[in-house]
């Protein structure tokens, strides 16, 4: 489902790769935790794999896409299988719960029946059906960002992939976030998630992937966050599951050999784990979700334009969180007037 092939990512002018040498293979309906310090390469792997960056080198395949060979232009439509969840939620300020997950369906086409069926069902997916007509700035963080899951999975993506979900919520809250996350899961979408918070990861104990510098060092089919710089560097296989086969046996060997020289020792190891605050908006009333079936956008005015109904919705000062959520391409390489916002394929 997700295939990294001896991928380096080298940002221009810097020393050393954000991703190095990568190899990575994640299989239909997993939950994987990316876990490592600050700037070993966690964000920059979602990147890629939204195709937000080019590799240095090396290939990614994703949904069985070569992402080397998508042009630009399809970009939008290959997102449109990929849900985004980020630490900082990303609503549109001026717009309620109900408008800011239609949006996502409006943007890609979708149809008012369609629209007005899905939201209510994703909403309740979340538990917000009773708050559809509030404001982002009137909900708690936690319901922020259960707001941005909804909106990430309105769309039934095969993959989700969340940037530090819970990184602006308190541990219990956090928990609530990650029930949802694991019941996206159960429903069949591969969830790809990179986090700092050791007390989720610990407790969830699935499938955990440990960078150093753009390195794998720890695949691990069971995992906890573990402790960076104990395992030793291993060498990932193409192969699926491999490289978690081969880091559950190395986690195995070094734990038992840890074991081993804490009684000799008699060493006593402590782990800590952290947890910040949420962020708020404006008011603007708002119309039902018109039709939006045949809704085409226009990337030189930032208008969406439905030619079958009568009004112009001025969407510019979202443009790039549209760009941003896939929905959109934020050029047209090609220099032609293609739209690359269209009805689904
Ligand atoms: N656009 C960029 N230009 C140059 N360097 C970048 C860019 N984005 C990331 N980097 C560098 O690449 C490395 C990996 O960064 P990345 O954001 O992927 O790490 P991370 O593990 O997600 O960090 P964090 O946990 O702090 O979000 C870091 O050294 C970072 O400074």
């Amino acid at each position: 489902m997700i295939r990294f092939e001896n991928v380096t990512k080298k940002y221009p002018g810097t020393k050393r790769p954000a991703i190095n040498e990568m190899d990575l293979e994640i299989a239909r309906g997993e939950f994987v935790f990316l876990v490592g310090a600050s700037g070993s390469g966690k964000s920059s792997c979602l990147r890629l794999i939204l195709k937000e960056e080019k590799p240095s080198k090396g290939s990614i395949f994703v949904l069985g896409n070569d992402l080397g060979s998508i042009s630009s232009r399809k970009i939008p439509y290959f997102r449109r299988n990929l849900g985004v969840v980020f630490q900082d939620f990303r609503l549109l300020p001026n717009k309620t719960v109900f408008e800011n997950v239609a949006f996502t369906l409006q943007v890609i086409g979708k149809s008012r029946g369609f629209v007005q069926e899905a939201v209510p069902d994703v909403l309740k997916m979340v538990g917000l059906e009773n708050k559809a007509d509030r404001l982002p700035h009137e909900l708690s963080g936690g319901e922020q960002q259960r707001v941005a899951i909804a909106r990430a999975v309105v769309n039934k993506p095969q993959i989700l992939l969340a940037d530090e979900p819970t990184g602006n919520l308190d541990p219990a809250t956090s928990a609530g976030i990650m029930q949802i996350l694991e019941r996206i899961n159960a429903s069949g979408t591969t969830v790809l998630m990179a986090t700092h918070e050791a007390g989720i990861v610990d407790k969830m104990q699935r499938r955990v992937i440990e960078l150093v510098d753009g390195v794998i060092v720890r695949d691990e089919l069971e995992g906890g966050y573990g402790t960076t710089g104990v395992v030793p560097e291993l060498k990932p296989a193409v192969a699926k599951g491999e490289s978690a086969k081969a880091a559950r046996q190395e986690v195995a060997e070094v734990a038992a050999q840890a074991e081993a020289e804490t009684q000799a020792h008699q060493i006593l190891i402590n782990t800590p784990a952290p947890a910040p605050a949420p962020a708020p908006a404006t008011r603007r009333s708002h119309p039902a979700p018109t039709d939006d079936a045949d809704r085409v956008s226009s990337p030189a005015t930032g208008v969406i334009h439905n030619p079958n109904a009568d009004s112009l919705v001025d969407v510019s000062d979202h443009l790039s969180l549209a760009e941003r959520l896939g929905l959109r391409a934020a050029e047209n390489p090609d220099g032609d007037d293609e739209q690359s916002v269209g009805p689904v394929r």
